[in-house]
């Protein structure tokens, strides 16, 4: 299998260096284009791109949602949302304007055969020249019901290109149907599964710091690391998708996706490039490898739980089932994992993984705790403190190296534990673009990158379901913590029983 995609006229640049180069002309139909990511995140995405001059103003967005919106509607709302979600200080009426001149919209269910696809097929295909990109921001259950639509309508030739948004499904079964359906009318190399924590720049950054340094490969093992740390902490609750989110659960919505890819960025061997084929091929095998939960292991490996009120960042705020409107619910809010990767690099390494809503604040960073030095012979500091290297994506952007440096003064020698810190803030001004531009634009340029395989999808969903399954077996209880702190006791328990703790901010 090929993961190159045939149409590609750009160079791939996986590097951001010509992140402001034009991509070449395209029509881009954004299905859900009403819907909460199209507004708060993809719209204003390509708004940015376009004010860079990345987008040639030939280009064309249709917007197809259920909503009846007129054009002039469509664009109002497009409008609207850029005020609500962007700070704009660099909002530019004219450009604006300009950028809406490429803006469209149709009506459309896609789960009808009405007019709705007509009207679709009669506005785009006229510039058949142009690459053709179909985003499907809406649920995952109507994949196919669309590519079956687009299929239908004529719409789908082989030179387009269809964009899947996560979640893939819920469960090995439901993602291996959607890969069956979308497969049946596009080829696998024109499926961008889309993870936007890979178009993020500190997760790109991951790579970097791996691949572009030499000092860090010779101890990225089991001899030198003694545990490697995932947080993806949100102070955010549920945010008007409760019925989304309490048929899902952070292991659903945020490990099977955003976190296992992170760990296996961290995790990989070194790729033979950054192509497509390459990257993937290395992350599949840390889903490969990732040792199974089952109804034996689960209870001391993982732990599940919901917030219950509280405060956060000063606000009181309420609790789980109110937020998802229900009296009852044993969904997640938060997750924590401890596993381990079986092969000869981290075999005997503990990976402990969490995530959760309403926790203290937003925090995500990955913490790699080396191993203490095998012996001190520093008379007055018996237990040296062991390096640790944190990696924080988000926010406040940096890489801290963790080192034991002497104390300053005549009086012996006493050793303080300093971090080396490569913050962004203090060494970049430019903006950071939102990880949807810059896919958006890899989607446009034709380059698989940073979007997963159908293979890396169903590994980790085999994973992620195993989890399910012993919870269901075992019935395992949900912990309670209170909204605003950093998670359940339990967590905390689960690495005291095997002498660990998780890091502090
Ligand atoms: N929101 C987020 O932060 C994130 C969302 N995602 C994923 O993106 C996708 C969309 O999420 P989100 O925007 O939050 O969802 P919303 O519920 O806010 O929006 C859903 C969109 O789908 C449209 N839609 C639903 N049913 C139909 C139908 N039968 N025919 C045509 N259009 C339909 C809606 O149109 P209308 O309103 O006109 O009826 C609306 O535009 C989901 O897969 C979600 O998991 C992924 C990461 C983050
Ligand atoms: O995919 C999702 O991600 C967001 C968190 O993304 P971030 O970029 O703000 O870290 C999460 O809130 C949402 O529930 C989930 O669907």
């Amino acid at each position: 299998m090929t993961e190159r995609d045939p149409d590609v006229t750009q160079k791939s640049d996986p590097g951001g260096k010509s992140g402001f180069v034009p991509v070449d002309p395209f029509e881009l139909v954004v299905f859900g284009a009403t819907g909460d990511l199209a507004r708060r995140k993809l719209l204003p995405s390509l708004y940015h791109r376009f004010c860079d001059g990345q987008i040639p103003e030939n280009s064309r967005i249709i917007g197809a949602s259920r909503s009846e919106l007129t054009r002039d509607e469509f664009v109002k709302m497009v409008a609207d949302a850029y005020y609500e979600f962007e700070d704009h200080p660099d909002f530019k009426p004219d450009s604006f304007k300009r950028f809406t001149e490429m803006l469209d919209y149709v009506a459309v269910d896609v789960t009808n055969d009405d007019d709705g696809w007509n009207e679709l097929a009669k506005k785009i295909g006229k510039q058949s020249d142009l690459i053709r990109i179909f985003y499907l921001a809406m649920p995952p259950r109507l994949f196919v019901k669309i590519a079956q639509g687009l299929d239908d309508a004529g719409l789908a030739h082989d030179k387009s290109r269809v964009v899947l948004e996560k979640p893939l499904g819920r469960d090995f079964a439901t993602a291996d149907e959607i890969n069956e359906g979308v497969g049946r009318v596009f080829d696998e190399n024109r499926i961008y599964r889309i993870d936007h924590y890979l178009g993020k720049e500190t997760v790109q950054n991951l790579m970097v710091l791996r691949f572009g340094n030499i000092l860090l490969e010779p101890l990225w093992n089991s001899r030198a690391i003694e545990h490697i740390e995932l947080t993806v902490a949100e102070s955010l609750g549920v945010e008007g998708r409760g019925s989304y989110y309490d048929g899902s659960g952070a292991l659903r919505d945020m490990v099977q996706n955003h976190l296992l890819q992170l760990l296996c960025l961290t995790t990989m061997e070194p790729p033979a490039s950054i192509d497509a084929d390459d990257l993937r091929t290395e992350k599949i095998k840390v889903l490969r490898a990732l040792q199974p939960v089952t109804a034996q292991n689960v209870k001391e490996t993982t732990v599940r739980a919901q917030y219950v009120r509280g405060q956060v960042e000063g606000e009181s705020v309420k609790d789980y089932l109110s937020d998802v409107e229900v009296d009852e619910s044993k969904t997640e809010s938060f997750v924590a994992i401890h596993t381990e990767i079986k092969n000869w690099r981290w075999a005997g390494v503990p990976i402990y993984i969490r995530t959760g809503k309403r926790m203290a604040s937003k925090r995500s960073e990955i913490v790699i705790q080396f191993r203490p030095v095998p012996h001190s012979i520093f008379p007055e500091t018996t237990n040296i403190t062991p390096n640790k290297l944190v990696i924080r994506l988000q926010p406040d952007e940096a890489v801290k190296l963790w080192m034991e440096i002497k104390e300053p003064g005549a009086g012996g020698l006493r050793l303080k534990t300093l971090p080396l810190n490569l913050s962004y803030a203090d060494n970049f001004t430019v903006r950071y673009p939102d990880a949807y531009e810059r896919l958006l634009m890899d989607v446009v340029r034709g380059n698989l990158s940073l979007f997963m395989r159908r293979d890396e999808v169903e590994a980790a969903w085999r994973w992620v379901d195993g989890i399910i399954d012993a919870w269901e077996e075992t019935d395992q209880r949900i912990s309670l913590y209170p909204a605003g702190s950093d998670g359940p006791d339990a967590a905390v328990f689960m690495l005291e029983q095997l002498g660990d703790r998780w890091s502090e901010h």
